[in-house]
């Protein structure tokens, strides 16, 4: 199982800016699936060691889990140039004009996952969506709370986070599989596969830079779901490619289902997360709104979308 927590998080966040954490930082496996005993030996540890704002579930006898996020709360800090007036927490500094901002892209999130679920993720543009997948990836350390990711999970989001643009499709596939935890004969075992499903001919040689957005896609997607993770999170991926590839993509998925822990699916297009996914959470400024079925969030959040556009308390406006 990996196991991530406040206080066992060091400040590393994505480029340009930091998700502010505690200290020390555990993630990438150390735990496999099944160790209780170096998993309950280690939580001992972390019990002894907990800080004021420790947060400590015990979920060891969940065997049924995927994926636990515990009172999750996620504070990007970021320096900007100019002085911002709408973000919360604001600290000048210096002479200049430059202020670290805090944004608090998810507060206090809990939810479990059990075995065999899809969850979709709706919310709107700055809801927290990614924050939270990025989470759970491993990518970002929380703030506060606890992830706790029983299996492996794709951390290669689809659109290519991740890959780099200046080197090749293949040398990116390489790369993606190494990211997600393969040894290099793992990775080299499957590479074939990945550049052969995501039909780019000879491009599969050229720096991804000079790729269409489709074809970037394509090797995202292929690259995430060959690495046969146990944990699969697609984030936006069907939104991209045209209809040939989103058929073959849907396809995949439907094969993946069958054989991963849990899948975890962000998108605006609501009719994916309905077609998709047995479960759904609507996340609205770093908060969960709902947890339900996809057919009762999305219709919950439609409802509120459409009443949203008149303010209807003084945080909408
Ligand atoms: N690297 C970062 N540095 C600073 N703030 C960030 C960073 N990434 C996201 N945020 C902020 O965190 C909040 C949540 O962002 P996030 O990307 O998780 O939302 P989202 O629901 O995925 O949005 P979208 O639908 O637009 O992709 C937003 O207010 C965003 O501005």
């Amino acid at each position: 199982m990996i196991s991530l927590s406040a206080s066992e998080t060091t400040p590393s966040g994505p480029t340009g800016s930091t998700a502010t954490g505690g200290h020390g930082f555990s993630v990438g496996g150390a735990f496999s699936l099944g160790d209780r005993k170096t998993d309950k030996a280690r939580r001992a540890a972390e019990a002894t060691d907990a800080g004021p704002e420790k947060v400590y579930v015990d979920n060891s006898a969940r065997t049924d889990l995927a994926v636990s996020v515990q009172h999750l709360s996620i504070t990007y800090r970021t320096t900007f140039e100019r002085v911002p007036t709408f973000k919360n927490a604001i600290v000048r500094f210096g002479r200049g004009e430059r202020a670290l901002v805090e944004v608090q892209a998810l507060k206090d999130v809990s939810f479990d996952v059990p075995n065999g679920t899809q969850l979709g993720i709706i919310g709107a543009n700055g809801a927290g969506k990614s924050t939270i997948m990025r989470t759970i990836a491993g990518i970002l350390p929380p703030t506060e709370g606890r992830v706790e990711v029983w299996g492996r999970a794709s951390t290669l989001l689809a659109l290519g986070v991740g890959f780099n643009a200046q080197l090749s499709g293949r040398e990116n596939v390489i790369l993606g599989g190494l990211a997600s935890g393969l040894s290099r004969a793992e990775v080299e075992e499957r590479a074939h596969e990945v550049a052969e499903w995501a039909e780019l001919g000879d491009y599969i040689d050229a720096p991804m830079r000079t790729y269409s957005s489709g074809m970037f896609s394509r090797l995202a997607f292929s690259v995430a779901v060959h690495m046969k993770p146990d944990i699969l999170m697609i984030d936006e991926a069907l939104s991209a490619g045209d209809a040939k590839f989103r058929e073959k993509a849907n396809a995949k998925m439907d094969e993946l289902r069958k054989s991963a822990r849990a899948m975890f699916l962000v998108s605006h297009g609501l009719s994916s997360i309905r077609d998709m996914c047995t479960d759904c959470i609507w996340l609205h400024k770093g908060q969960v709104m709902m947890r339900g079925k996809p057919d009762e969030c999305i219709d919950a959040y439609t409802q509120f979308v459409k009443v949203g556009k008149t303010p209807q308390t003084m945080d909408e406006m």
